[in-house]
């Protein structure tokens, strides 16, 4: 049987070389991240910084899976992962050059093309919410392949478990009401992980 769902760690690796990489690409995706919800603040018609105080601040949590698929001799029978949304804010994805993740876009899935060098960039659940629907959490899922080894690493940038996350003061009004509960993070995350509707 393939067991994708099964191979996902968490790593907490603190050595030499290694520690000073992750060290380098975290204080990258710091400032990515930065500027990413800058631009999305801006974009929403909200002050530059206002959407990243609303998602945390400087609390925001950079958490790191690595995703491994190994060979599959039926891929076609089979998902890496399945079809979801990611709870996170924002998720920067790194794969590697074995083709894999898939997009929803107008009522297909579509390949993401893997990019030499290029970060990928999910909309998560956290700023849809946040935006009261105005941004879509993107809808995604992986394949897996015959004879490659696929590998992934998705960093998900976080609200800390207790911060509170709802629909920005400043979008919602009379015309455009919430759509979305205000809650903790982590009882949003408890509620989609026991498909508990939010
Ligand atoms: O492996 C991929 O490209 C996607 C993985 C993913 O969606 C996830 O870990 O949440
Ligand atoms: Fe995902």
């Amino acid at each position: 049987m393939y067991p994708p769902t099964q191979n996902l760690y968490r790593v907490d690796v603190r050595c030499g070389a290694f520690t000073e990489a992750t060290e380098e690409y975290s204080r990258h995706l710091h400032k990515v991240v930065d500027e990413l919800l800058r631009s999305l603040s801006l974009g929403l018609g909200l002050e530059g910084h206002e959407l990243k105080d609303a998602v945390g601040g400087n609390e925001l949590v950079f958490n790191l899976k690595i995703n491994y698929y190994p060979p599959c001799p039926c891929p076609d029978l089979v998902l890496g992962v399945p079809s979801h949304t990611d709870m996170s804010a924002l998720t920067i994805l790194v794969p590697n050059e074995v083709q894999g993740l898939q997009a929803f876009q107008d009522g297909h899935w579509v390949d993401v093309n893997y990019i030499p060098n290029a970060l990928v960039v999910h909309i998560g659940d956290q700023i849809e919410i946040l935006s009261n629907g105005r941004c879509k959490s993107m809808l995604h899922r992986s394949t897996v392949n015959k004879d490659k080894t696929r590998m992934s690493w998705p960093v998900f940038v976080e609200p800390p478990a207790d911060h509170h996350v709802g629909p920005h003061r400043k979008l919602i009004n009379e015309q455009n009401p919430s759509k979305y509960k205000t809650k903790k993070f982590s009882d949003y995350c408890y509620c989609k992980l026991n498909k508990i509707p939010q």
